[in-house]
Order: C-alpha cells, then sequence, then structure tokens
C-alpha cells in the first residue's frame, strides 16, 4: 500500500479549494507553519535597540491562518484608518470596510440612506452586506459602528477575531468633528456619542480583543498596539488541534503529522 500512502500524504498536504477560497486543511503539517509570537522570538530582535527585524504583521498571517479580522467600535474609532494600515502592512490580507461596500450597492451615501429609508432599514442592510463579507477569508474588515446592536451580526463576526478599538469620546470628537454622521446631527453631538458608547458598552465588550488607543497614539502606533495584542491572542488561545497535539506529547504519544 506504499504508493497509496504516499497518494494520501501528498493529499493531505494539499491547500484545498472551497467556494472559490483557498483553505488548508488543518490537521495537515502545512497549517503549522511553526511561526510564533515574534514579539517573544530573541532571534527576531536586533541586539543593539531590541527592535524588531521583521514587521510582526507580516507574521500574524501565517498564525491567522485566513481567520478574517473585525473591527468594531464607536464611529470615529479608527476601525477604517488602523484596518486598511494593518491589512497593507499584513501583505496577504484585503481590507474591506462594510460602510463603504453598502454605500456601493445602495448607490446612496450613509447620511441619504438614513434620511430617506430610516435606522432600521440600514440595520438590514448592513447585516446583509456583513453576510456577504463574512463568507470570505483573508480579511480585515472595518464595520459600521452599529454592527454590534444586532446579536444576528455576532454569529457571523465570531467565525473571525473581533478587535474592539476603545477610544474616549473627546477625542473622537475632536477626529470627526462637523462630519456627516447621521447619529451625531445634535446640537450636542459629544452628549450623544457618550450616550450612544454607554449604550453600546457591553456590546464593544464582547470583542476577543481590546486595544484603547490614546490621543497620543497616531493611526500607526495604534496598528502596533493592535498587532501586538492580536499575536498574544493567538498565544493565549491556541487552536484545538495545537492542543491536542500538546496533551498528545505530555501523554507521551506520538503526534502524526
Ligand atoms: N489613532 C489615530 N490618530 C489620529 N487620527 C486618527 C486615528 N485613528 C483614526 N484617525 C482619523 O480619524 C478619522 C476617523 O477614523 P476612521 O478610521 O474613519 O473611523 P471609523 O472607521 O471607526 O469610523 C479619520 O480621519 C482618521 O484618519
Ligand atoms: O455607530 C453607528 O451606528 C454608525 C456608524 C457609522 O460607521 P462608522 O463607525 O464607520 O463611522 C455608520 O455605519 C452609520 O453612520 C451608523
Amino acid at each position: 500500500f506504499a504508493p497509496i500512502a504516499g497518494h494520501l500524504q501528498q493529499l493531505q498536504r494539499t491547500s484545498l479549494s472551497a467556494g472559490g477560497f483557498e483553505w488548508q486543511d488543518p490537521t495537515s503539517d502545512l497549517s503549522d507553519p511553526g511561526v510564533e509570537n515574534p514579539y517573544k522570538n530573541p532571534s527576531l530582535l536586533n541586539s543593539d535597540d531590541n527592535t524588531l527585524k521583521v514587521d510582526p504583521a507580516r507574521l500574524l498571517s501565517p498564525r491567522l491562518r485566513g481567520c478574517n479580522i473585525y473591527f468594531i467600535g464607536m464611529m470615529g474609532c479608527g476601525k477604517s484608518a488602523v484596518g486598511d494600515a494593518i491589512a497593507r502592512r499584513m501583505g496577504t490580507y484585503n481590507f474591506l470596510d462594510t460602510d463603504i461596500i453598502l454605500e456601493r450597492a445602495a448607490g446612496m451615501t450613509i447620511p441619504q440612506i438614513f434620511e430617506s429609508e430610516g435606522e432600521d432599514s440600514f440595520r438590514d442592510a448592513e447585516a446583509k452586506v456583513l453576510d456577504s463579507v463574512h463568507a470570505h477569508v483573508r480579511c480585515v474588515v472595518s464595520t459600521g459602528g452599529g454592527m454590534v446592536l444586532r446579536n444576528q451580526n455576532w454569529s457571523k463576526l465570531q467565525t473571525g477575531l473581533v478587535v474592539y478599538l476603545k477610544v474616549e469620546p473627546e477625542v473622537i470628537m475632536k477626529r470627526i468633528e462637523g462630519t456627516d454622521r447621521p447619529l451625531l446631527q445634535t446640537p450636542d453631538p459629544l452628549s450623544r456619542l457618550k450616550e450612544l458608547m454607554a449604550e453600546r458598552k457591553q456590546k464593544y465588550e464582547q470583542a476577543d480583543v481590546t486595544v484603547e488607543v490614546h490621543e497620543s497614539m497616531d493611526v500607526a502606533g495604534a496598528a502596533d498596539a493592535v498587532i501586538r495584542a492580536l499575536h498574544d491572542f493567538i498565544d493565549e488561545n491556541p487552536p484545538a488541534w495545537k492542543m491536542a497535539k500538546a496533551k498528545a506529547q505530555a501523554d507521551g504519544l506520538d503526534w502524526v503529522n
């Protein structure tokens, strides 16, 4: 049976294509690229200044193995700016913005949709956009600030890693003052922003990873903080097969890759 066994092994090593997307059999050895947290790998550190020799963003892709990253948080917290910066640095992930997809599909801007269709219709359309987006892999997705409101959306968000960018309302307000976000068209937008944040706090805190972005952090700095937090999250939540491997080895059993 040796030739057949060889064939099977070959098959196991081949990445499969489903729904037009490449994915790798999680039980094959290819899915363990041997990439560990770069921040914890002394051989990746420059000895003179302790900076990393590689961009840790590039080493996120092999560790995520196609899993999407979803950014959640209040409008203006930086989901689009930071998400786009991270996708570019990762190199192998695409950046998607659910607001932009919705605007293109509707042929209207978000303020126009709120005005002509109302918030409920906007939320229905937003949920449909997430339905289609979550079928894709290797994406960094910026969601609209209210995506977290509907429980049904969480079943899609939870197929990926959910990152909450936590920013003080006063900092957000400075960034988005005067923009046309429909929910802030009130005489006192800062109070409205604080109310919305208080209402949504519990939902945002359901994220896998929360990153606090302070006023002194620019987009690149916020991206650095997210990348580091994601590496740490992957360390703390190893995939099931990796835990099974560790257990088998601890039990003195052979693990066949
Ligand atoms: N950390 C940051 N420092 C400075 N400006 C930022 C930062 N994050 C985002 N911005 C700016 O704030 C504005 C709102 O950010 P954006 O990414 O559109 O937010 P969101 O997608 O969460 O609504 C943009 O002009 C963006 O360039
Ligand atoms: O918080 C919200 O309810 C909204 C946030 C906006 O997206 P951003 O968070 O990208 O600004 C946009 O979806 C719409 O104005 C509603």
